[in-house]
């Protein structure tokens, strides 16, 4: 059953153009020049309930303004969705009783109390019963490790910590369409790892549908079977993970620090030089070349330090977009 329906969901922002100086800024008071963002395009999908999708895209592609329609925030321009059978700004309780957003950047919690006021807080807004909101308090606590915070004021929390509450707030009233945006932004490999598997036991039990948008691929991999990339507002790939991946993952960078400065000439024959600085290079290796080409880079350059990395994701979808290479582009 479908939990989440978009039908040419369309968002065009319009604003005023802004001119720097003070003059210009008076005289935009009287003359104003409007003008237009199509954030999103003729968005259509469908999510099934207990479906985790990943939602990929570089900066700016409409991610956000997506999840922001799909919880109610913003209005539409044109196009039709609905979550859960509801149509989501027309922001009806019982739907805001079924649904969650989570995003990464904001946070919901009162920052000089305890996270514990705040949980009360939300018990009381969605008038959720003594005994059931003490169970799932109990079992969100249980599964996120924070009992030891609980009643720790939520600006004296670290990073991870006040993630973890943002989340127990955003899930005590046991919301059927979770959104995440960004839900592991800035926080270390560990607390991500946690909040990941965190996501896959909740939803294994629960059978929560859960789009979720990260510029960390590793949230993608763990959590998500389908994965949709939009690009400049139009859906352009909407398939499984592991043909994006393929692609993706054929590359690696090699960044390398240099004690000396050396020739151009001595970089030839290594592989594509993505950047360069007189102390640090980078590299772009195909995957089943990378320790064969490192080992004779290490050999025959004056490295002090090195990495190895994957692509960022943003780079990788231009390089699938170069080499016509989307496999299920709709
Ligand atoms: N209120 C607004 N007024 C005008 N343009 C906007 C507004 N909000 C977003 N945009 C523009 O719409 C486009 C899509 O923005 P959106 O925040 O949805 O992108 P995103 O995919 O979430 O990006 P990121 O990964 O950087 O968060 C961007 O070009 C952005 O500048």
């Amino acid at each position: 059953m479908s939990a989440i329906t978009l039908n040419q969901l369309s968002k065009t922002f319009e604003y005023y153009k802004k001119e720097p100086g003070l003059r210009k800024s008076f005289s935009n008071l009287f003359k104003r020049e409007k003008l237009h963002k199509e954030a999103v395009i003729d968005l259509s999908f469908d999510i099934n309930e207990g479906e985790i999708v990943g939602f990929l895209g570089p900066n700016g592609a409409g991610k956000t303004t997506t999840l922001k329609m799909l919880s109610g925030i913003l209005h539409p321009s044109d196009g039709e969705a609905s979550v859960l059978g509801y149509t989501p700004w027309e922001r009806k309780k019982e739907f805001k009783r079924q649904f969650s957003i989570v995003m990464g950047q904001k946070n919901q919690l009162w920052w000089d109390l305890p996270a514990s006021d705040s949980f009360e807080l939300n018990k009381l807004i969605y008038d959720l019963d003594d005994t059931e909101y003490k169970r799932t308090l109990d079992e969100l606590v249980e599964l996120l490790g924070v009992s030891e915070q609980l009643h720790v004021q939520v600006r004296r929390l670290s990073l991870g910590e006040r993630m973890k509450m943002e989340l127990i707030a955003s899930l005590l009233h046991r919301p059927k369409v979770i959104l995440l945006d960004e839900p592991t932004i800035g926080l270390d490999i560990i607390s991500q790892s946690k909040i990941r598997q965190f996501f896959k036991t909740y939803n294994k039990t629960y059978n929560t549908t859960i789009l979720l948008t990260s510029h960390y691929m590793r949230d993608i991999e763990d959590l998500c079977s389908r994965t949709m990339i939009i690009n400049h507002g139009q859906l352009v790939y909407d398939g499984d993970l592991k043909s994006v991946n393929d692609v993706i993952g054929s590359w690696k960078l090699l960044k390398i620090q240099l004690s000396a400065p050396v020739s151009e000439l001595s970089l030839n024959g290594y592989g594509k030089i993505r950047s360069r600085s007189e102390l640090e290079v980078v590299f772009e290796l195909s995957k089943h070349d990378v320790l064969r080409k490192s080992k004779e880079i290490l050999d025959h350059l004056p490295v002090i330090d090195f990495t190895i990395e994957d692509i960022p994701l943003e780079e990788g979808i231009a390089i699938l977009y170069e080499k016509g290479g989307l496999p299920h582009a709709q």
